[in-house]
This record gives C-alpha cells, sequence and structure tokens, in this order.
C-alpha cells in the first residue's frame, strides 16, 4: 500500500502521450471515416467480439465509430497513461483530491467485513472504524422501519447529499418494503420544502439532514424552515439564534425529528441535533451514497438490501481492479469518452436509460461526470488544450423517443446514445416489458441504419453511435454494480484527461456571489455592483412592490 495518504505518482495526461499522435493520425486517415452500418453488416462476429460483461451488466460496443486499430490505441492509450497505478492508487487510498489533499476512497465502504488483507490494506483501522460507523447507521435504519410513529421521511440535501440517495431510492422501488414514503428537497426554492411540508404531520415526519460540509447554503435554508415548523406546530412563533436557548422539552422535540449525517458533526449539534451518523472526509460528496448519506436507501430497502447494494459495488470494484484492461468496463468506457470528446469532438452523450425507474439516472450522472470531470486545468495547474467532460442529458426512454431523439436521427450535432436496458421487467405487466425492450433495440438499430429512401425529408443519415447496456434487474446488487461502473469510469477519464475529478472549485464563485447579492438585497447597498445586476435588482423591487408576493407558512395541527 505504497500511495495512503501520500498523492498518487503524476501519471502523463492523454494529449502528452506518444501515442496520442498516432490516435491523431488514425483519425484523419480512418476513424472519422469509420461506417458501423457497413462494419456490422460485413462483419457477423463484431458483437461477439465486442461485447464485454461485468458483474451484472453486458455491454454492447459494437455499434461505435471504433475499428480494431483504434481499439488497440485506446488500449495503448491506458497503458501510456498509467491507468493499472491510477486504479491501485484509488484502492491504496492515495490522495487522489490533490487540491484539497484527500483521498477519494469510496471503495473502502463497499469492502466487505469478510475482505482480505489485500482488500484492505495494512490500514486496518480506517477499515474497522468505517465499519462501525456504517453499523450504526444500518442499525438506526432498522428502529426507523420499525417504528410506527414515523411515516414519512425527508432527506434534505443537494448534489450528492440528494442525488445519490434519490437515484438508488427510485431505482429500487419495486424492492422497497417499507411502509414509510421517502421525500428528497434539495432547492433553495421554497416551493420544494413548503410543499412537502404542507402534506405532513411534524409529529410523524423524520428529517434527515445530509450535508458532509454542514454548510451548504440550501441545506441548512431548508433544515432551518423545516426546524421552524416542527417548533411552530409546538408553539414556538419565534426561533432563538441559539437553539441551545430553548426549553428542554422543545430541544428534545428537535432531537427527535432531525438526524444528521455529515462530516462535519460540531455544526450539526450546534443545530440541534444529537442523533449523528459521522464519515470521513475521503468520501466525495458526489460518492457518498454509500456512506450514511444513504441512511435513506437503508430506510426503504433495509439494512440487508443495502448491504446487497455494497455487494454490488463492490463485484464491480473487484470488477475494476482485476480485469485487464481490455475486458474492463470503467476503462473501455472511459477511452470511448475520450476518442469521442477530443477525436470525434462530439460535445455531448444522451443518457437513454429505458426504465422508468432509473428516471433519475440522467440528473444523477449529471453532477457525477460533469462536476468530477468538467474542468479547465490539469493536475499541475495547467490550462488544458484538450477537451475533458462532455455534456451529459438524456430522459428515461421511451419518453426522450417523443421529445429529443428527432435531432438525434436527422439534426446536425452527432450525440452518442447510451442506452440502458434490464433483462428483467421486476413489475406485474411483463407485456410492456417487451415492448419497451423492442424499442430500445430499435432506436439503437435505427441509429446505426438509418433511412435512405423516400422523399429527403424522410432521410436519416444513420452510422449515428450508441452504446447498449444490458443490466440483470433492478435489485440491490445490480443498482450498486451500475453506479460503482459510472463511478470508475469518470475516475478513468479524469485520469486520462489528467484532471482532478474529485474537487469543485467551479462552484464556489456562485456561491460566493449569491451571498454578495442576498446581503445587497437585505441592505439595499448598490455600491460596486455591475449595472446589469443593479437593473435587475431594481425590476425586482419594482415588481415586488406592485404584486407583494403571498407567503406560505404551512402548519399542521399537533397530533
Ligand atoms: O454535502 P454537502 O457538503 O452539503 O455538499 C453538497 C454538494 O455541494 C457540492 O459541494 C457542490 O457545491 C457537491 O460536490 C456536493 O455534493
Amino acid at each position: 500500500m505504497p500511495y495512503r495518504n501520500t498523492p498518487p505518482p503524476a501519471h502523463p495526461r492523454c494529449d502528452q502521450t506518444p501515442v496520442w499522435a498516432q490516435l491523431q493520425e488514425h483519425f484523419i486517415q480512418h476513424g472519422k471515416h469509420c461506417n458501423v452500418r457497413q462494419a456490422i453488416a460485413q462483419d457477423s462476429g463484431r458483437f461477439a467480439r465486442m461485447a464485454v460483461q461485468a458483474p451484472h451488466i453486458g455491454v454492447d460496443f459494437s455499434r461505435n465509430l471504433l475499428d480494431e486499430t483504434t481499439e488497440t490505441l485506446l488500449l495503448q492509450l491506458a497503458q501510456e497513461c498509467q491507468i493499472p497505478e491510477a486504479i491501485e492508487a484509488m484502492f491504496a487510498g492515495a490522495q487522489l483530491n490533490t487540491t484539497e489533499q484527500r483521498a477519494a476512497w469510496h471503495v473502502l465502504l463497499r469492502t466487505p467485513p469478510s475482505a482480505s488483507a489485500a482488500d484492505t490494506g495494512p490500514d486496518g483501522d480506517a477499515w474497522q472504524a468505517m465499519h462501525r460507523q456504517q453499523q450504526a447507521f444500518l442499525d438506526f435504519a432498522e428502529q426507523v422501519r420499525q417504528d410506527e410513529r414515523i411515516t414519512d421521511i425527508v432527506n434534505i440535501g443537494i448534489g450528492g447529499s440528494d442525488l445519490g440517495p434519490a437515484v438508488v431510492v427510485a431505482a429500487l422501488e419495486a424492492f422497497t418494503r417499507s411502509d414509510k414514503r421517502l421525500h428528497f428537497v434539495s432547492n433553495m426554492d421554497g416551493a420544494d420544502l413548503g410543499s412537502r411540508l404542507a402534506r405532513l404531520n411534524p409529529d410523524r415526519t423524520l428529517f434527515l439532514v445530509a450535508s458532509k460540509s454542514f454548510g451548504t447554503a440550501e441545506t441548512i435554508a431548508n433544515a432551518r424552515s423545516a426546524r421552524a415548523w416542527l417548533l411552530k406546530a409546538h408553539g414556538v412563533e419565534q426561533e432563538p439564534d441559539d437553539i441551545a436557548s430553548l426549553p428542554a422539552a422543545l430541544q428534545q422535540r428537535v432531537q427527535q425529528h432531525f438526524v444528521g449525517l455529515t462530516c462535519n458533526p460540531d455544526a450539526a449539534s450546534r443545530f440541534g441535533i444529537q442523533t449523528l451518523f459521522p464519515f470521513e472526509d475521503w468520501v466525495g460528496g458526489r460518492f457518498s451514497l454509500w456512506s450514511s448519506i444513504g441512511l435513506s436507501i437503508a430506510i426503504a430497502i433495509g439494512a440487508d438490501g443495502f448491504r446487497q447494494l455494497l455487494a454490488g459495488a463492490h463485484a464491480m470494484d473487484q470488477h475494476f481492479r482485476h480485469a485487464p484492461l481490455a475486458q474492463n468496463l470503467p476503462v473501455r468506457l472511459a477511452l470511448l469518452d475520450v476518442w469521442y470528446r477530443n477525436f470525434h469532438g462530439f460535445a455531448s452523450r444522451c443518457i437513454a436509460p429505458y426504465s422508468h425507474a432509473l428516471r433519475r439516472l440522467p440528473a444523477y450522472l449529471q453532477q457525477l461526470e460533469m462536476e468530477s470531470n468538467g474542468k479547465g486545468c490539469d493536475l499541475h495547474g495547467t490550462p488544458l488544450t484538450a477537451a475533458t467532460a462532455p455534456i451529459v442529458w438524456g430522459e428515461a426512454g421511451t419518453n426522450g423517443q417523443h421529445a429529443y431523439f428527432q435531432l438525434i436521427h436527422q439534426g446536425s450535432e452527432t450525440v452518442p446514445v447510451e442506452f440502458i436496458v434490464l433483462r428483467e421487467a421486476g413489475h406485474w405487466l411483463p407485456h410492456q416489458h417487451r415492448a419497451l425492450l423492442a424499442n430500445a433495440l430499435a432506436q439503437a438499430r435505427a441509429l446505426t441504419e438509418g433511412k435512405h429512401d423516400g422523399p429527403p425529408h424522410t432521410h436519416c443519415p444513420g452510422n449515428r453511435p450508441s452504446t447498449l447496456m444490458m443490466l440483470d434487474r433492478l435489485d440491490p446488487h445490480c443498482v450498486g454494480a451500475l453506479i460503482a461502473l459510472y463511478e470508475h469510469r469518470t475516475y478513468v477519464a479524469g485520469v486520462l484527461w489528467g484532471i482532478n475529478s474529485f474537487d469543485q472549485w467551479g462552484v464556489e464563485l456562485g456561491k460566493t456571489l449569491a451571498k454578495d447579492i442576498l446581503h445587497r438585497m437585505e441592505s439595499g447597498t448598490l455600491h460596486g455592483l455591475d449595472a446589469t445586476t443593479q437593473g435587475l435588482l431594481g425590476w425586482l423591487n419594482s415588481a415586488e412592490t406592485a404584486h407583494p408576493t403571498p407567503t406560505m407558512s404551512p402548519t399542521h395541527p399537533v397530533a
């Protein structure tokens, strides 16, 4: 375990490797003329040769703009960028997040208690401490599941503290064996929290305040509003600045109805929370659903279900760590990302899960991939010349077919599509599943083949790339494997681009300016503000005077 708590060895960036020029040459001569339609028609072995199998997931690469030389050169690129060493560095707990001097060690959260020393390394302490933390929140999840007084659980969090749990809870809806209603509130817009509170009973609601930092503006604003709503139901009209000055019985109310999932237990205690499930700072926000941030998942599917989710992710971790590069699914997907982004110049990728339960996956992946890899300089702070993460977007199929697929078939942009389908339906209307699968397969085929007869407005050019992922079913194992697959792909793409995938400095500027503008709105100080923002504030003031906004403050009678 040479890297524990030390920066990993510097890896060459993709565009600084010797093979990069070969890839460029090959792209100009052959790659950009790749005709998948012909390749599939002429080579009946293409599908079998280009399919990659990982735990619970098979992926068909055959509809992509790839030929054998491209694949060989891309694999050489992975070697020259030292991907095998980068994978080991992650498992060894190296400080992959170089700007914040932290590991990105989420794989440790998935390492089972029965793991061998080779999996956990000599740092048995970190591993054992993590298991104690895990056991504590899983025990609590079981208590909540059995607590008949609680009917509703509200997860208050944003970014990774919302999207991770939300995507998994939705994905495992059919698997959920709990009568609790789960709600996810993230937005600063009070309409998000307000509309839920209007339907909830404070005495029967448990709030999970999920925030690694316990300082994120949206989460703290929503948590405070929820706390005020709870206290108002008990006669407190105006909360004191210090919650510790409330009578003990009221403090106890807050303690009974709020739980903290955080790396900053002190801030959560000051908020009035007593039930705390901490986790370590080497868990990145968008990789945190495996930690106590996933408490809502554990409440939905139970502690055993959560362990199965971890086991599914661990199976993918093992694949990532041990499969040779050519068979390594996260590596192959990341190489394809580089090929499309840096050679073909495709600016976006469409995520098309043909599964209603995976409808939150595109939103989850937007954070995972774009917050991780939407970067402009490399690990040494040098501005990049090669492009990084594409725009990731999408919608559950078949809904997307009746919206933007028109553009994908005939529009001027080429958008690689990632189809995700389930072998098993997992619901009680299986005959619709066949039709759903037929649609996904048909879209993939239509993109490849196109249509070349009839009037010109009906022509589709074809040769439009797509990848199809087939997941066995939506159970915790498979969902764990799917999410871990995307996490690792994102990391490998980041290593290839030479960037830190684990920080997000780009979001800080907006946070700082929002604080400043809010302060100006409250104080009326406009000095030093740009003219456009001043003009917009003027509009807001005049509109507010003309049409005062009604305030909404739902209360619920205490049962
Ligand atoms: O869990 P926290 O600390 O509230 O952060 C929420 C989210 O905000 C971000 O830091 C971005 O602003 C994400 O990376 C993170 O998932």
